[in-house]
């Protein structure tokens, strides 16, 4: 069955709060998906469900056909989350150890250590001794233990250092190449445009958009002129230029994001504007990203 994570018309409510409403979607073996969104639109509550560490206020969410908690579901998946919590008063070799005894088939140490960057030294190390990084170095090792088919990562890249942020993407890479299901949450847009195959654009516990990296910025085709203004140019004349959507000004120069970059250049040249060093460039992620949670796009 290629369907590995499903939610149909979930939402979460946390007492008062509206975590999640009516969330409907399907995530494919193989697929590696990133959960987009601002502070407070979802994410997190959207894997906890996943894992079934909570449940749906209503809705069904479904991991493999199944309910999350069913029996043999847990094996089939690994996780790293937010809060980097780990068993303390044990070594990390010790800690490891205990979690591949869960699985049937777990990697090997040495793979493990292949993967993450950890040395022998580290697992001699007690793991309440280690710094935040380190500590995300044992957590991946953990989520990659037993050799799962779906993995989660919450944030995974948030307080490793340039090395361990390479590494982390190599490994994800390979684990893509096995076909294995991933999902992740990331504020870093550039890491989802470069690893992901599809994103899901939540806000405010909505999915606003759903669809692979080049099929989002494509339908929202917004593209960004810029240029030097010459004397008596001004963002408020840009801002009436035909498709304009956003104004900026940057060191000297005027940004424009636009839907119809032909036609803005069309404009300028009839109107014949003082202005220098035009460049034209095709919107990037955070431009669609920006738009659609500003709601314009929608
Ligand atoms: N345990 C909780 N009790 C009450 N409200 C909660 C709880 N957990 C999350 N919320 C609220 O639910 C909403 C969604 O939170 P969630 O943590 O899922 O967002 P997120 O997209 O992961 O945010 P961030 O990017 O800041 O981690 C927020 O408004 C948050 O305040």
């Amino acid at each position: 069955m290629d369907d590995i994570v499903t939610f149909s018309h979930v939402s979460k409510l946390y007492k008062e709060q509206q975590a999640l409403q009516d969330l409907s979607f399907t995530l494919r073996k193989g697929e590696t998906t990133a959960i987009l969104g601002g502070n407070g639109a979802g994410k997190t509550t959207a894997i906890s469900l996943m894992l079934g560490l909570m449940t749906p206020t209503s809705g069904e969410v479904t991991l493999f056909g199944h309910t999350p908690n069913a029996r043999g579901v847990k094996e089939r998946l690994g996780a790293m989350l937010q809060d980097v919590s780990v068993m303390d008063g044990l070594k990390v070799g010790e800690l490891l150890q205990l979690f591949r005894s869960y699985y049937s088939a777990p990697l090997s140490f040495e793979r493990l250590m292949t993967l993450t960057g950890l040395t022998p030294n580290d697992l001699k190390r007690r793991v309440e001794k280690l710094s935040g990084g380190q500590k995300r170095r044992v957590n991946f090792a953990l989520a990659l233990a037993g050799n799962p088919e779906l993995l989660f990562f919450d944030e995974p890249t948030v307080g490793m250092d340039v090395t361990a942020r390479r590494l982390f993407w190599q490994t994800i890479n390979a684990l893509q190449q096995q076909g294995k299901t991933i999902v992740f949450t990331t504020h870093y847009l550039q890491e989802a445009d470069e690893v992901a195959d599809r994103l899901l654009l939540f806000k405010q516990g909505t999915l606003i958009a759903d669809g692979s990296v080049a099929t989002i910025k494509g339908s929202l085709a917004l593209h960004v002129i810029s240029f030097i203004p010459g004397s008596g140019i001004t963002c408020s004349m840009c801002a009436e230029l035909p498709t304009v959507k956003d104004v900026q000004e940057d060191d000297g120069r005027i940004i424009l994001k636009v839907e119809n970059s032909d036609r803005v250049l069309q404009a300028l040249f009839e109107k014949q504007w003082n202005v220098n060093g035009i460049l034209v460039s095709q919107g990037s992620l955070d431009v669609a990203f920006e738009t659609l949670t500003k709601g314009e796009a929608i």
